[in-house]
């Protein structure tokens, strides 16, 4: 860089940015080693017994209910056989009119029990999968940032949201018919032993088929899934990078290569999906085969023996209606695997979550005092971005750290910030290293304010209180020092429900939410990423002056792409390529003719010339 601003560090004509060696940011695909782990069987196994054990009483209940329905379900086939059998016996018109009235109210009972077991299984899994929610978003709140953005948000979101409700799913619906099936499969097999132990052998004729079936299927289906999940998780991953980085994208003209992208990964996706259902269409059809051979073996076998007088003709109707009877529950069963597999692999993904190591932060600093020495630092293995950094903001200065794009300026603040530890030299705050210091204390007292806010879908006031639990009038009063007029004319004022359809916030609104958020926080130390970047060109230099009076006493860092905010600043660092080249004044530096002297006539040159 020299002093008169060679081409490569005029402000980009878009964006104001002062350009420079940066690379491509967007993340094109994370690798292996960087994706947030998956639970084993084993692991997942021991989650869902757990879930088990928080409600014992109602699983108890629930399946008290439903062997009541199965039983009350069994009688009808066993009377009605008794009922053949007793016509042939002799049985009175008046007899047989009782046990029919009994064999309806079998079937009312049945359908009343089996209402009431699903409503007490609903409450069940509704309890569970709000465990499993807040597990999942707990874990996911205490991850490192530096572990979740090097995984890609996108994964996290999918594990939080569409695996979290794949597991809500089979909790609330499939497990509890699952369970209810399989209770009236045990029901059935026992009613048919009573009515005949040898013809109840014969449904035993099912199992060689729907075992050799089911292997088969469970083995491919667990990989498939899996595998279903991760493309997802990418291609959810891909789309929100190229969303969010929508302005990188569109500055590094990356549109073309970001679209082939997400077409590679919704193919990738796309073939995940027709092969669950190549599975599918082999695993289905023969379910309905293996059902139908212990009916046959039932009736032909009864049959022939009824024949020659060895059994009943009643107990081979009621044996082979007891062995239609096997297809419903064996067909529910059959079928939820599937649904077993897809949250089996929903909940390993979930529970992965868990299995993220956390930081150790033991740190208490004492002061704020902010200090890098030495540092290095690289997002790889392979090269550092900051060499030998050294940087020490005094106490409750306004910094602006300045240089080209690429220099190191965003990653000096993600390192003051805690997010990253430095590979070699120390960055601390108040002598503790700032990604060893204790979370609540780092949150109390340090905040980053980048480019990327959230709006919860809530009243503007509850946006707002996120930061501190503070009356309706100093929350109006940050928001006015942030120059967010557009508040005070919001048709319910704090009330006003922002984030969603109803009132959607501009991304310049979202930014000043963001900022009166850090002058109700009231924090320490102040990190200002592009902070103001959304906002128009007159706003910006507003917006942050009234930041920096809102804030006075506390110290600022901001991370300066515009040049004019910097020169408000009490000093000024130079970050280039790396290291800090220079430090002082706007009109100090200025006079003294060097790299930030060059970048500030390149900058007024490129304003002059737009
Ligand atoms: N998350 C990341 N993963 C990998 N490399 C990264 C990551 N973030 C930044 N880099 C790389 O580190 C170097 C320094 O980036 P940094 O964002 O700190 O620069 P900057 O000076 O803030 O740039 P800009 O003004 O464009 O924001 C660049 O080469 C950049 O491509």
């Amino acid at each position: 860089m020299d002093r008169s601003g060679r081409p490569g560090h005029q402000p980009d004509r878009r964006t104001g940015r002062i350009p420079g060696r940066r690379e491509n940011r967007v993340v094109v695909s994370r690798s292996e080693s960087h994706r947030l782990p998956t639970s084993e069987p084993r692991e997942v196994r021991r989650a869902a017994i757990e879930l088990f054990g928080h409600e014992k009483g109602t699983v108890a209940l629930a399946c008290l209910l439903y062997l009541a329905a199965a039983g009350a379900g069994a009688a009808l086939p066993v009377m009605l056989g008794r009922v053949i059998d007793g016509i042939g016996d002799g049985w009175s018109a008046g007899r047989i009119d009782l046990v029919c009235a009994v064999l309806f109210g079998c079937i009312g009972a049945q359908m009343i029990l089996v209402r009431v077991g699903r409503r007490v299984s609903h409450r069940f899994g509704d309890r569970s999968a709000a465990r499993v929610r807040e597990r999942a978003l707990g874990r996911a709140l205490r991850l490192p940032l530096g572990t979740i953005e090097r995984a890609g948000t996108g994964d996290l979101t999918t594990r939080t949201t569409g695996d979290v409700a794949a597991v809500a799913g089979l909790l609330r619906y499939t497990g509890p018919e699952v369970v209810a099936a399989i209770i009236e499969l045990i029901v059935l097999i026992v009613a048919a032993f009573v009515i005949d132990p040898l013809l109840a052998l014969g449904l035993a004729a099912v199992l060689p088929p729907l075992a050799l079936v089911s292997r088969w299927y469970l083995r491919a289906a667990r990989q498939t899934f899996l595998a279903e999940r991760a493309a997802m998780s990418e291609l959810a991953d891909a789309l929100t990078a190229s969303s969010s980085g929508a302005r990188t994208v569109a500055a590094h003209h990356l549109q073309a290569e970001r679209g082939e992208l997400g077409h590679r990964l919704a193919r990738a996706h796309y073939r995940t999906l027709r092969r669950i259902i190549s599975l599918q269409s082999r695993f289905l059809p023969s379910l309905d085969l293996a059902y139908l051979l212990p009916v046959f073996a039932v009736l032909i076998g009864g049959g022939l023996w009824a024949l020659s007088g060895g059994v009943k003709v009643g107990a081979v109707v009621a044996s082979t209606m007891l062995a239609y009877r096997l297809a419903g529950p064996l067909d529910r069963i059959m079928y939820s695997l599937t649904e077993f597999q897809s949250a089996g692999a929903a909940l390993a993904r979930v529970e992965g979550i868990g299995k993220v190591p956390l930081e150790d932060r033991p740190g208490r600093p004492i002061g704020t005092a902010i200090e890098l020495a030495d540092v290095r630092f690289g997002y790889d293995d392979h090269h550092d971005v900051l060499h030998a950094l050294s940087l020490r903001p005094r106490v409750g200065e306004h910094l602006a750290v300045v240089g080209p794009s690429g220099a190191g300026k965003s990653t000096v603040a993600r390192l003051i910030a805690g997010i990253e530890p430095p590979r070699s030299g120390t960055a601390t705050i108040g002598g503790v290293g700032s990604a060893t210091i204790e979370l609540e204390s780092l949150r109390r007292n340090v905040i980053l304010v980048t480019q990327e806010h959230h709006v919860f879908h809530a009243s503007l006031r509850d946006n707002l209180a996120l930061a501190a639990d503070r009356d309706d009038d100093a929350l109006r009063e940050a928001l006015h020092r942030v120059g967010a007029a557009w508040a005070t004319d919001l048709p319910d004022g704090l009330d006003t429900v922002v984030g969603g359809d109803a009132h959607r916030l501009t991304p310049a609104q979202a930014q000043q939410l963001a900022l009166a958020r850090v002058v109700l926080a009231d924090p320490e130390i102040v990190i200002l990423d592009e902070a103001t970047a959304g906002l128009d060109a007159d706003a910006v230099g507003e917006t942050e002056a009234a930041l920096s009076a809102a804030l006075s006493g506390r110290t600022v860092i901001t991370i300066a792409h515009q040049l004019q905010v910097a020169r408000g600043a009490d000093r000024i660092a130079v970050v280039d390529n790396g290291r800090v080249v220079e430090t002082g004044t706007h009109t100090g530096l200025v006079h003294r003719g060097g790299v930030y002297a060059g970048l500030w006539e390149a900058w007024n040159r490129g304003r002059q010339s737009n």
